[in-house]
């Protein structure tokens, strides 16, 4: 914190890069970069002469913010420059000839945090942000971000902060002066944070698939039509499709968009038994290594055929992988008798790449099968793993103290199990951290930010 730190701050690409500067040193190295002596007004843009010794570097836009009033809460300059790798280079290097060292990974927001900009909950959803590719990623980072995530945690801590001071008071009460806890009551707030806790932690079937999309792949014997499925479902000829088995030798990947989730769909090379090359192999790898990666596998057999055996036999080398298996039965003939295997699947649909007749129900049984939920505009969504299992061991934790209630364990075991449920929400909030923990926390965080 005592230390001035410098990273380009913008992507690549684009004909201006910013430089940020952080630190006691920030403003002290701008007047030397730009040779100038008076003292920059706070919270100005200048346009001014950047130097390297006696070499005109660049004509850049230089920012100037001074604590707390800044990113970071910290002295910080900012170097609009054009975005030559030669000029950031360069000013890099100036930089720390100064004495200014290279930002790690999510140090300024790591800054931010220690200085009170923001809390863990809010970094966390600056850093979705940035992720975010589409409108429900975009949404559930910015109400992250945006603190409403934060004031619904802090809404229960709060509830349960109050119940605690409440049990405290009582047990250092040693002479009973107080009128004892009202039971009734306290089960009704534990009942109500419980609830809270876990209507909060139901969010996340939805919100992992929101930040990370839903994986999709289509496995099946060559020649079933996985290819005409996967373009079928995204509209467009994405995948090359041919009446020749195998035309299929490498998986290709496209996005797709079921009721408002990303899903990355990935069509594979068909895999069957018997002499295969080099390539037709790594092509088979390549499919079960979608199918192992995917959350949800569409398995695409063409009924109209009869290698029903060959389907039966790549069913099963699947079945064990223990992932929802959806099958979509292509090109089905009217005397088609479903074989016993098909009712082992977690749904099955008929479906017609040409007309397209069933791709909307596979697409919503994608979406009901893995439980990924509605995408509400505006509404709370967990998407870490992490905020998940606390919420999950503070649920449990507000079960045991009801479970003391209720077979009158004393304060005591109420307090610690409410004193416990109260630790975990102050450890999602960052109310309550170890140094260590920061550190990987923000480590995750991409350069610069
Ligand atoms: N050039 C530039 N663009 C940027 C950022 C940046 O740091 N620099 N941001 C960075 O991610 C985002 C904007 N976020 C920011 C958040 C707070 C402050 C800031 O200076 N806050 C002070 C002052 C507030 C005020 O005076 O109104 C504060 O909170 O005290 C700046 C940028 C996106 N665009």
């Amino acid at each position: 914190m005592n230390d001035t730190i410098c990273a380009v701050i913008t992507g690549s690409g684009g004909a201006v890069a910013v430089i940020r500067v952080s630190g006691p040193e920030a403003w002290q190295c701008a007047l030397k970069l730009t040779k100038s002596s008076n003292g920059p007004e706070v919270n100005r843009v200048y346009h001014q002469k950047l130097f390297d010794g006696d070499f005109l570097l660049d004509k850049a836009l230089v920012t100037y913010f001074k604590a707390p009033k800044s990113f970071t809460g910290g002295d910080t300059v900012e170097f609009a420059c054009h975005a030559s790798n030669y000029i950031k280079g360069r000013l890099l290097q100036i930089l720390s000839d100064m004495g200014v060292r290279p930002a790690k990974n999510g140090e300024f927001s790591m800054r931010a945090f220690i200085n009170g900009k923001m809390d863990l909950v809010e970094a966390n959803g600056l850093c979705d942000l940035i992720a975010s590719d589409n409108a429900a990623s975009h949404g559930a980072a910015m109400n992250s971000m945006e603190g409403k995530l934060s004031a619904e945690f802090k809404r229960i801590k709060n509830s349960l902060s109050e119940l605690l001071a409440q049990i405290e008071v009582r047990i250092d009460d040693v002479d009973e002066e107080m009128q004892p806890l009202d039971p009734g009551y306290t089960k009704k707030i534990l009942n109500d944070v419980k609830l809270r806790a876990g209507d909060l932690a139901s969010t996340f079937s939805t919100g992992k698939f929101v930040k990370e999309g839903i994986k999709v792949a289509i496995l099946g014997v060559p020649n079933a039509g996985k290819s005409s499925l996967l373009n079928a479902i995204v509209g467009f000829d994405r995948a090359i499709v041919s009446e020749h088995s195998g035309t299929t030798r490498d998986t290709v990947e496209e996005i797709a968009d079921f009721k408002g989730h990303k899903i990355i769909l990935t069509d594979t090379a068909g895999i069957k038994e018997g002499a295969l090359d080099v390539a037709e192999r790594e092509g088979m790898r390549r499919s079960l290594n979608a199918a192992d990666k995917s959350d949800i596998i569409i398995f695409t057999a063409d009924t109209s055929k009869k290698h029903l055996q060959a389907d039966h036999e790549l069913w099963n080398s699947l079945k064990i992988k223990g992932k929802k298996i959806i099958l979509a039965c292509n090109k089905k003939d009217i005397n088609f008798t479903p074989p016993e295997f098909l009712y082992e699947a977690d749904k099955v649909v008929n479906v017609s790449s040409k007309t397209g007749e069933g791709v909307e129900e596979l697409k919503n049984s994608v979406i009901s099968l893995l439980d990924a939920g509605d995408i509400k505009a505006d509404s709370n969504l967990i998407t870490s793993a992490v905020h998940y299992d606390m919420l999950v061991k503070t649920e449990k934790e507000l079960e045991e103290a009801l479970k003391a209630l209720k077979k009158d364990l004393g304060l005591e075991f109420l307090a610690e199990h409410v004193r416990r449920a109260l630790l975990h929400l102050k450890e999602i909030i960052g109310e309550v951290y170890a140094d260590d923990i920061l550190g990987i926390i923000f480590s995750k965080f991409c350069v610069g930010k």
